[in-house]
């Protein structure tokens, strides 16, 4: 794990890790508590922590773990230790961790302004842009950009919860050519009406179309080339209809962007990037001698970095995707003075994006460095029974339906939720999103519509049901009710169970979770955490039944732990995304 310095108020795990490097650092000078405490870190099978000693350096390592072990007390944090070849082993004192960690999550979730459990601060007063999603209007939604918006909604997440200002950004394809081939084909093909019933579909359907055009005859495509020429001059009679369809495109999208509760602090596109900072990025690169002239088009040389040579203008002086993305990043710059930028495009664009990070480190932007590419693999095989996926529409209402379906089988739990499309629309993009975050962002993965669908796995479903039975738990037994405050419910029987101590120990390595993840801009550690908290309920579930348990004290404290840990696992859905659900 990242070292960060120990904060038990917002990780109540920090002060026993912080017991240990004490009296370690205590047994063994000349070490300090600091140099001890990076080297504390989670233990395997049981074990609550541990540390290998040879990264001290301090020579034998029996005789470095003898001095640890004959000066070593139980207090009320560490209750024993033991030695095994290079390692210590440490198990915390259970009655502490218990209520140490409990009364934290209890008080970061409902005693301050808003829940903030899992939380930290280290990313204070810097500000991060982070662009995702950036889909090509009149072009089709594709799984990469499904990829993109689920990894970068779940990025902008949790640089807030480390406390750092986000700005979402969508970056949509709204510019290019292609847009002097639609305004060709709109006249043609196109229908106000369609188009305001559905602007994306219907400019797609144009763009299908004129692009056969275009390539059977050779005229469509040089008018489609003036028509944009004229666009990048600013005619304002050639931009109108251009500007309707970018509006009514973007409506669409936020609607659908807010089902899968994600969303964007500023949408912006290829067509806002102003020209000047093209044009200055191309006169320094020619200064630099990284230009070549072939018949008028520009072409930056790269070759030294190995990144091959990348066109910047086109021969008709008209902009491209490359150049947009440079002068975009320094307006970003030059609007926001970001700490950081990320932006969260697929693997596939590898190439690209060093090109775009390499000429703005050449032309000696110290922010050049604070660019950053989080990417992704392919996802394969998502279609639905219809064919191929193009809309994004499509993807949710799929999602939605194949989820409908697998709910109906079971008549008697489906007849008594109140409102199933919905919560078989939430179940199913909670399927999606899983599926994408399982794994590391790189690997390539194929999606399966019935492990999506399925409550029984590693599956969206799985954790949602995990959610909604602790949910479920207050409702079932009003007689517990109202619980009184934490001070004065007695946890002595949750410390003796070691269901219960496994489930509130993972409680509590929540915070580091979220740290790890910062660290590598990963989901899937969210989801694995995710996925056993959710299996440790499962196992405890009979053993610490709340219903029908005659000792109240003990009933109670149960119920405390159960809606401590629906607290937890909810901050962990919503982190990625999800909303939890509390009935189905
Ligand atoms: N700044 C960027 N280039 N972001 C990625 C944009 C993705 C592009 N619109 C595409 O669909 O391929």
């Amino acid at each position: 794990m990242a070292y960060s310095p120990p904060d038990p108020s917002t990780c109540a795990l920090d002060a026993f890790r912080y017991s240990i490097a004490e009296r370690v650092a205590a047994a063994l000078p000349p070490l300090t508590v600091d140099q001890v405490y990076a080297g504390v870190d989670y233990g395997k099978k049981g074990v609550d922590f541990t540390i290998a000693l040879p990264r001290f350096k301090l020579g034998k390592v029996e005789d470095v773990a003898a001095k640890v072990l004959t000066q070593f007390q139980p207090d009320e944090h560490i209750e024993s230790i033991t030695h095994d070849k290079a390692f210590l082993h440490f198990q915390c004192t259970s009655t502490t961790v218990i209520r140490n960690i409990l009364n934290q999550v209890h008080a970061l979730t409902h005693d301050a302004p808003s829940p903030c459990y899992g939380s930290n601060a280290s990313g204070k007063g810097k500000k991060v842009i982070i662009e995702y999603s950036s889909p090509n209007i009149a072009k089709s939604f594709h799984v990469g950009h499904l990829r993109s918006t689920i990894i970068g909604g779940f990025l902008a997440n949790l640089y807030k919860a480390c406390g750092w200002e986000v700005i979402s950004m969508n970056y949509l394809g709204d510019w290019g050519t292609q847009f002097g081939l639609i305004a060709t084909g709109f006249e043609k093909y196109g229908s106000q009406e369609e188009l305001e019933k559905d602007p994306i579909k219907h400019l797609f359907e144009i763009y299908v179309k004129v692009n056969k055009d275009a390539e059977a005859d050779p005229e469509v495509k040089a008018e489609a080339g003036r028509w944009f020429k004229r666009m990048e001059d600013g005619d304002e009679s050639a931009l109108k209809n251009w500007r309707v369809w970018r509006e009514l495109s973007v409506k669409k999208y936020s609607e659908e962007y807010e089902r899968l509760n994600i969303g964007f602090d500023v949408y912006t596109g290829e067509s806002q990037v102003g020209k000047e900072w093209q044009d200055k990025a191309l006169a320094r690169l020619e200064e630099m001698g990284l230009i070549e002239d072939v018949d008028g088009a520009k072409i930056v040389n790269l070759e030294k970095w190995k990144m091959g040579k990348a066109v910047l203008r086109k021969r008709d002086g008209t902009s491209i995707y490359l150049t947009r993305d440079i002068g975009g990043a320094i307006e970003r710059y030059e609007k926001y003075k970001f700490d950081k930028m990320i932006y969260v495009v697929s693997s596939q664009q590898d190439l690209h994006l060093a090109q775009f990070f390499k000429v703005l480190e050449l032309m000696q932007f110290p922010w050049a460095a604070s660019l950053q590419h989080v990417n992704y693999g392919l996802v394969q095989g998502m279609s639905t029974r219809k064919g191929t996926v193009v809309f994004l529409d499509q993807i949710i209402k799929e999602a939605a339906q194949v989820m409908h379906e697998q709910m109906q089988k079971n008549e008697e739990k489906y007849s008594a939720i109140e409102d199933p499309e919905t919560v078989a629309r939430e179940i199913g993009i909670t399927g999606v999103k899983i599926q994408d975050m399982a794994a590391k962002r790189i690997n390539n993965y194929t999606f399966n519509w019935d492990r999506m669908k399925s409550f029984e796995g590693d599956t969206g479903p799985y954790l949602q049901y995990a959610h909604v039975r602790m949910s479920s738990l207050s409702r079932k037994n009003p007689h517990l009710l109202p619980l009184p405050p934490p001070s004065q419910i007695d946890t002595t029987s949750l410390a003796m169970s070691s269901h219960a101590r496994e489930i509130v120990f993972l409680l509590g390595t929540y915070p580091d979770v979220v740290k790890v993840a910062l660290k590598t801009q990963e989901p899937s550690g969210v989801v694995t955490y995710a996925m056993r908290l959710s299996h440790a309920i499962s196992s405890a579930w009979e053993v610490l039944a709340v219903k029908g348990e005659e000792d109240l004290d003990k009933a109670r404290a149960r119920l405390w732990m159960y809606e401590c840990t629906r607290d937890v696992l909810g901050a962990a859905m919503r982190l990625l995304s999800i909303r939890p659900l509390e009935r189905m």
